[in-house]
């Protein structure tokens, strides 16, 4: 028991990210020693990531000089010893700058290590009979073990100075054979799951992702995984991801009023993003949504985040609801978004097409009212996944992030005639009008809007991202579908 009692608990960081040493507390007496191994309130106030242990493992190590590596596996360990002593060497094997880098120390009961995932482990024992014991946060399956990682103990390479000759050390068959640090294969990344693929949302993360070579992403729509069906999370290993962008959602606002759209939004919006924040929270997956300004009344001119919920309509109620069920996800983010514009229908492809039927000699179509007394910005899809993808990169603060393009804030009709114009020139056919004269004559049930749909963007822009000025990009957007 040649180790020191009553140290002072404490984090040290190595020249691997990530990869943390703890001096832990142990008490002596007359019959032995005690200690709180691994104590999670008081380590993650150090900096422990609250990386939620599923599994405890022990190894024997029946006599000194047992050597077992160089092992990475796709979970996040926190390592101790119950008993002996041994020297340890890190070999960080994620794809990037540190790959390759090596960290070694000497462990015993009075200190242990925290080893994320794409760290390579391995140990040697210092005495016989050494108890060495590990949690994980992903149970073992024979699923993951083609996706662990390896290298060999005695690669020059690597200059980790075994006390114990390996020659003379005990090993495993199998860990005489891994491949060189040249020849290992980097670990990859934990997968990111993107819901409604097929969306206008969807398609821009898409975009994004595939123009910055990001790896492990799957892409998803309701026909493939349908967020509400609670039978549809079963045939996912959940361990094997670390991000779910859900850019699905049921965006038909009027259609939600009928009686045959309200169980549908319902379900697509409420009850499915609360599935996703269950399978969120207990896999320790970072969940990403989007939120609307649907959720508010409209009255204030400017809505912050934590403005309260007011909802107007049907749509409006279920977002609330799902807004409300992703924030039980500890590792969230809620984008706000209004009058999303990308890929797909949308308010400014409708009026192209209208300003061209009026510009065209044999459309009946002489002009187009559109409502003025709705006021905000619009949000371009491609500032929404670069939001998307700073959150995510920056390790920003979780929470809801109001995200919108930045300028003016207009109404409508000003859109509208600002689309024709940059249509055909003539933005003088839209005629402005109150919604509740646009919508008088409705046949079918019409969602109540807000009438102040412009948000607040400081937080995002203080968290480190400002978004173009939307009619900046409006001009670009319709001037590129014109040239299509
Ligand atoms: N559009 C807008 O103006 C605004 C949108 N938002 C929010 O932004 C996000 C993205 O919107 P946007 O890209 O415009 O939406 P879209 O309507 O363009 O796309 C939504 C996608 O989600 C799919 N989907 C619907 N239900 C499910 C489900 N249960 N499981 C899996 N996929 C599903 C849809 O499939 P299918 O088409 O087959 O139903 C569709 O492909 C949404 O959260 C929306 O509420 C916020 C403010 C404004
Ligand atoms: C096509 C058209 C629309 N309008 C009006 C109707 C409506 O009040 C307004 C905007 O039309 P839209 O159909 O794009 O509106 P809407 O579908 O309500 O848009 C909303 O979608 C959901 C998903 C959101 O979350 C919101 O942020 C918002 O973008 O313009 C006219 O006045 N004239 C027209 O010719």
């Amino acid at each position: 028991m040649s180790f020191e009692f009553e140290k002072d608990l404490k984090v040290e960081e190595t020249n691997i990210p990530g990869l943390l040493v703890f001096d832990l507390p142990v008490h002596g007496d007359n019959r032995g020693w005690f200690k709180e191994n691994w104590q999670r309130a008081k380590m993650t106030a150090l900096g422990l990531p609250d990386f939620g242990p599923v599994q405890n493992n022990i190894s024997f190590n029946a006599t000194k000089g047992v050597t077992r590596g160089i092992h990475a596996e796709p979970w996040d360990k926190y390592i101790s010893i119950a008993a002996g002593e041994i020297f340890g060497a890190w070999v960080d094997l994620r794809p990037g700058e540190s790959f390759g880098q090596v960290y070694t120390t000497r462990l015993d009961p009075s200190k242990a290590i925290y080893v994320p995932r794409g760290v390579g482990n391995s140990f040697q024992a210092l005495q016989d009979g050494t108890v060495y014991t590990y949690l994980v946060n992903a149970h073992w399956s024979l699923e993951q073990k083609k996706t662990y990682t390896f290298v060999n103990l005695a690669d020059p390479e690597l200059g980790i100075e075994w006390p114990i000759p390996l020659e003379e050390s005990e090993r495993s068959e199998a860990d005489l054979h891994h491949p060189m640090l040249r020849d290992a294969k980097p670990m990859e990344p934990k997968r990111t799951l993107v819901t409604g693929c097929n969306g206008q949302l969807g398609r821009a993360v898409r975009a994004y992702a595939e123009a910055h070579g990001l790896r492990g992403f799957e892409y998803t729509d309701i026909d493939e995984f349908d967020f509400s069906d609670p039978t549809a999370y079963d045939k996912y290993d959940w361990s094997l991801y670390g991000t779910i962008i859900n850019a699905g959602a049921y965006t038909a606002v009027d259609r939600a009023e009928t009686a045959e759209g309200r169980p549908v939004a319902w379900k697509a919006n409420a009850q499915g993003p609360a599935l996703l924040a269950r399978v969120a929270k207990d896999h320790h997956i970072t969940l990403v949504h989007v939120s609307s300004d649907y959720v508010f009344d409209g009255t204030a001119d400017l809505h912050s985040e934590d403005e309260a919920f007011a909802p107007l309509g049907v749509y409006g109620q279920t977002k609330a609801a799902g807004d409300i069920a992703v924030a039980n996800a500890p590792e969230h983010y809620i984008l706000r978004s209004s009058w999303v514009i990308g890929e797909g229908r949308n308010f400014v492809k409708t009026m192209m097409m209208l300003s061209d039927r009026v510009a065209n000699p044999d459309d009946q179509l002489e002009q187009v009212t559109v409502v003025d007394d709705q006021y905000g910005r619009l949000t371009f899809t491609k500032d929404m996944a670069e939001a998307i993808f700073h959150l995510l990169d920056s390790h920003a603060p979780y929470g809801t992030y109001n995200l919108t393009g930045s300028g003016a804030v207009r109404n409508w009709a000003q859109i509208a005639s600002r689309v024709f114009e940059l249509t055909n020139g003539n933005g003088e056919k839209v005629k402005p009008i109150s919604t509740a004269e646009y919508f008088a004559n409705a046949k079918a049930p019409v969602s109540p809007r807000p009438e102040h749909s412009a948000l607040d963007l400081s937080k995002i822009k203080a968290a480190g991202y400002t978004p173009a000025d939307w009619e900046e990009t409006l001009e670009a957007y319709v001037n590129k579908e014109l040239g299509k």
